[in-house]
């Protein structure tokens, strides 16, 4: 790391001021901006990649697909090669080799699960795994025979580390009511954390550690690839060609959002919008991650900008509606986001008219940008995202205001869009191209299981880690004090319950998942949902993670975009 991104890695400290409800102005301190002008620098304004790197990448895709298409003679061989080139980030270079191969395990499936074979358990749940990833609906049965009469998991798995991480993997598909998966996870949890307590720092207990944390189907794509290209090299197993591949696909793809972080930096610079608006949180760079999150391969750029604009412009909306705009204020600004009519800003206080005329010419500027796709409606949906999202805050700042706590179904109705992800899911359709089709955005505004799911997640993971900030600075009652007060619990048993709900949220997840077809609902518009869940599992884990971003974030952001795999 260089000592110029080192530097940046410094503390940051956020007091509250005290507040009043009504019409005072609140005041966060929030810790100020840590990137400043770094990605304006000239360095990251091209990513060109050296014809012979780009030469040695081709012949490597081509060298992977011929292995995917030849080892199908070999079928353990070919699970552990999909689910690598699936850990090291590399997958969506093959998507039709991976589905055919797929498809035929899939059509197998049932003739395994009758068979006598004697698979051990850990092929067992790599193959049940990589089928659920793909959608595909498939029992669980097939697990009942590694167990006891009583129905536990036999002690003699506990010797194979290798299986029990598997089948801990495994286990993080459940769904709702299966009750085996539900025991496999409490039966790995247990063990691979006393696997490694007894650890000797090896690649495999680096992996376990990372698996407790982040398990594959949860974690956020870009971060686990970077994790798992890293332990893959100790493996001395590893295919080399693929490591390679995984290595320089890793770097090319860091240039690319170096230059795509270049010019979002000097739209966010150009709009100075910080300048007039200096009580909201300066997040660009974070911001663009949330968008790194959502979809992270190449022909995402276009929608990767999209998104962050709009994340940034509702991070500020966030600040101006739970923290500085009195309640007249925030009556008038929400009249004009619904009626969205540049005539509306006359009406408006001074520092709103600056955010009001942005956030118009930014979805103008959204609206030409799309224009050469074919969808003449998107936009619709993208302002009736906005709008909705406004009239939310509206709502949180009323019942702050009359200094309402909502019971916990009701809070979680209001807060679970307030979590931004009924916004962001559409929004990020914008950028994708044809496949944003009506249907696609019919489908998200039916508020579908997956969405509701992972707004739950959003909103629970995001208070836990700062309703204390927030109820210091004055701020509507969060889930952890609504769900206290309603049952009269201290905060450790409010925190355990919610917690169990963010793992029912990601059954409700995966079972939307499974349920809708790649017809119903291709892969790529269902990904973007399940990666925002994915993200609030990074930002909001142990802090808040995107309001303080001077620690854990910046180390991610760090490893995302600057520093390359040394090759
Ligand atoms: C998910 C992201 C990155 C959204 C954009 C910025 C934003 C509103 C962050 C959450 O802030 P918060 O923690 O203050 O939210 P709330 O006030 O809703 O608790």
């Amino acid at each position: 790391m260089s000592s110029q991104i080192s530097s940046l890695l410094l503390p940051q400290q956020m007091s509250a001021s005290p507040s009043i409800n009504g019409d005072a102005r609140r005041s966060a301190n929030f810790p100020p901006n840590i990137w400043g002008d770094y990605f304006l620098s000239n360095t990251f304004q091209t990513m060109e990649m050296e014809n012979e790197v780009e030469k040695k990448v081709e012949e490597m895709k081509e060298e992977v697909r011929k292995m995917l298409i030849t080892c199908v003679e070999k079928p353990f061989e070919q699970l552990i090669l999909i689910d690598s080139i699936q850990q090291l980030g590399l997958a969506y270079h093959f998507d039709i080799e991976i589905k055919e191969a797929l498809d035929d395990v899939y059509m197998n499936y049932n003739n395994l699960i009758t068979s006598e074979s004697n698979e051990d358990i850990h092929i067992v749940s790599l193959r049940f795994r990589l089928l659920r990833q793909q959608r595909y609906s498939i029992s669980c049965d097939i697990f009942n025979k590694f167990t006891d009469d009583e129905g536990n998991f036999k002690e003699t798995l506990t010797k194979d580390v290798k299986g029990m991480l598997s089948l801990y993997q495994a286990s993080h598909m459940r769904m709702h009511g299966e009750e085996i998966l539900e025991r496999a996870f409490a039966f790995t949890t247990t063990n691979l954390r006393a696997a490694i307590n007894n650890s000797n720092g090896s690649h495999e207990d680096r992996e376990i550690s990372y698996a407790l944390k982040w398990p594959f189907f949860k974690a956020m794509p870009r971060l686990a690839s970077r994790n798992y290209i890293s332990s893959y090299e100790e493996d001395p197993l590893h295919n080399p060609t693929l490591l390679c591949f995984a290595k320089l696909d890793y770097n090319c793809l860091q240039k690319l959002y170096q230059k795509e972080l270049h010019e979002i930096s000097r739209w966010w610079k150009e709009l100075k919008l910080m300048e007039k608006l200096s009580f909201a949180r300066d997040r660009c760079v974070e911001c663009y991650i949330w968008a790194l999150g959502i979809y992270f391969e190449p022909e995402y750029s276009l929608g990767r900008t999209i998104v962050t604009k709009v994340v940034v412009l509702t991070s500020i909306m966030d600040d101006i509606y739970d923290l500085h705009a009195t309640f007249e204020e925030l009556q008038l600004l929400t009249h004009a986001i619904e009626r969205w009519d540049d005539t509306c800003i006359k009406g408006l206080p001074e520092y709103m008219k600056i955010y009001y005329e942005a956030l118009l010419d930014t979805y103008k500027g959204i609206e030409q940008d799309i224009s050469k796709y074919d969808n003449p409606y998107a936009i619709h949906y993208a302002k009736e995202a906005m709008k909705r999202q406004a009239r939310y805050y509206f709502f949180e700042a009323k019942w702050y205001k009359e200094e309402y706590t909502p019971t916990i179904e009701e809070y979680l109705r209001i807060g679970r869009v307030t979590a931004c992800y009924s916004l962001f899911s559409p929004i990020s359709f914008l950028g994708m191209g044809n496949v944003a089709s009506t249907e696609a955005f019919e489908w998200i505004e039916s508020d579908p299981k997956a969405l509701v799911g992972s707004g739950v997640i959003g909103r629970i993971m995001n208070d836990i880690v700062s309703h204390k900030f927030e109820q210091e600075r004055g701020h509507v009652a969060s889930a952890v004090e609504c769900y206290m007060i309603q049952y009269n619990v201290p905060e450790k048993e409010a925190r355990q319950e919610l917690e169990k709900q963010v793992t029912n949220a990601w059954k409700d997840i995966i079972e939307d998942y499974i349920k809708s077809t790649e017809n119903d609902v291709p892969n790529t518009i269902f990904k973007s949902v399940l990666n925002l869940a994915r993200l609030s599992d990074t930002f909001y884990k142990d802090e808040d993670g995107y309001t303080c971003s001077g620690g854990e974030t910046k180390r991610m952001i760090i490893s995302l975009v600057l520093d390359p795999l040394p090759i």
